[in-house]
């Protein structure tokens, strides 16, 4: 079986292959596809000449803890042919595209799982996590008057999708760029309406936030049906912005409850009622899985809140490697150094990946019997190391 990269002629092949392993007859080409990158895309063919298997990359900014922006790879369009599976054409293209990510300089790869079972042993980890809000309108009353304080000043006007411009895109520009775990949104993506709501251009109603000066600084995109009110996002990078939408959400008439999707694990809105009990979280789930390319670039990349020292020993099975690295933090600034000196802590990539961004304690991942520590404090010392002030979160489906 041959992995070879895909050009713009392989557009029409590569769509069929990717729709048969995922049992889907599209009426009409994908949007998705008008913002695939094809030059980073690749086919297993086999050797009677057919495509059997299909992955993809979109080039994507991750925002890092420290509001640091680094270029990964965000992989996608992952698909083997139903007759072809378990005979290891995803582990070829799987070993490809790594060798392409790291040739194009990228420390991290990442992707959103369609099955949680198949990316850990390519080396990815769950790292942000995500869940749905969902207010009876009848208990949300804020406790006041506190809660209320925080509403920012501004106005909200309502649009349709259609009408929204480049509003949408240059407001979440700026929130993904102040919020780790984020991704940024390429320009032909809002383009081609490619993607979910509101990126796509599904019908949908968007509260517009502006600031006194009239400046679009938030906003929530929704729509209503039977009673319930649905928040696609709600995107700002001002908390107080935030409380401003989700009240005008709370505030609709004509429905009973609204549902606000992809929240954050610990949104503050919860806490902002009254009755603690308004709001129910559900639908938890992973979203962007990790995958770390570069240990020394990507560890001391990022930024770091708390001044420590932890040598890790790191085993990468896939990719057959292994280093032991020392990670010395002062000053917010990391170094990081091949060593031989005694471990704190043993792990998988996959599990460097799941702790990089700070959205799941090492040590979870000790007490889950992933990663072994070496001593009792080695947790601990990990826990206040890789913390992020903010806890990771990412909303782009791609
Ligand atoms: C980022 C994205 O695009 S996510 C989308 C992923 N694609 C899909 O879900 C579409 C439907 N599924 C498929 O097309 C295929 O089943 C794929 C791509 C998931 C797997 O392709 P295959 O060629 O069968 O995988 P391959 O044979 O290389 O398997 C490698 C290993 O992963 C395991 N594996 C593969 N798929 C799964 C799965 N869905 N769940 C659990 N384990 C899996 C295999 O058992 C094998 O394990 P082993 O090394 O211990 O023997």
């Amino acid at each position: 079986m041959e992995i070879r990269p895909t050009t713009e002629q392989d557009r029409d092949v590569f769509a069929g292959t990717l729709y048969t392993a995922f049992g889907r007859f599209p009426e009409t080409p994908d949007a998705l596809f008008s913002a695939m990158e094809l030059d980073r895309g690749l086919l297993a063919v086999a050797p009677d000449g057919r495509a059997v298997g299909t992955a993809a990359a979109y080039s994507f900014e991750l925002t890092l803890p420290g509001e640091i922006l680094v270029p990964v790879a965000g992989v996608t369009a992952v698909g083997v042919l139903p007759s072809h599976r378990r005979r290891g054409v995803l582990s070829a293209l799987m070993r490809q595209q790594l060798a392409d990510v790291r040739a194009r300089g990228e420390a991290l790869s990442v992707l959103l799982a369609s099955e949680a079972g198949i990316y850990r042993r390519f080396g990815y980890g769950p790292a942000t996590y995500t869940e749905r809000l969902t207010v009876s309108r009848h208990r949300a009353a804020f406790a006041s008057p506190r809660a209320g304080e925080v509403a920012a000043p501004g106005s909200i006007e309502v649009l349709r999708r259609a009408e929204c411009g480049d509003v949408l895109e240059d407001v979440y520009d700026r929130y993904r760029r102040a919020r780790p775990g984020a991704l940024s949104r390429p320009h032909r993506w809002w383009d081609a309406g490619a993607g979910q709501p509101p990126v796509s251009l599904a019908p949908r109603y968007v509260a517009v936030h502006r600031d006194d000066a009239g400046v679009p600084d938030g906003y929530a995109s929704y729509s209503l049906d039977s009673g319930t009110l649905t928040v696609d996002e709600t995107i700002t990078a001002d908390d107080a912005v935030a409380t401003a939408l989700a009240r005008f959400a709370l505030d609709h008439d004509l429905i009973t409850q609204v549902v606000f999707k992809h929240c954050p694990p610990g949104h503050p809105l919860r806490w902002q009622f009254a009755d603690f009990r308004a709001g129910q979280a559900s639908d938890e789930t992973d979203w962007l899985w990790v995958r770390l390319l570069d240990i020394p670039r990507a560890l001391t990349t990022r930024g770091w809140e708390a001044d420590g020292e932890l040598v890790l020993d790191v085993e990468d099975p896939f990719l057959d490697e292994r280093g032991r690295y020392a990670l010395t933090v002062r000053d917010g600034k990391a170094e990081c150094v091949r060593t031989d000196r005694e471990p704190d802590l043993s792990l998988d990539v996959s599990d460097l990946g799941s702790v990089y961004l700070g959205g799941t304690a090492p040590s979870t991942l000790v007490r889950a019997g992933h990663v072994r520590a070496h001593h009792p404090a080695a947790a601990g010392l990990a826990d206040a190391l890789f913390r992020a002030e903010r806890a990771p979160h990412c909303l782009h489906w791609f």
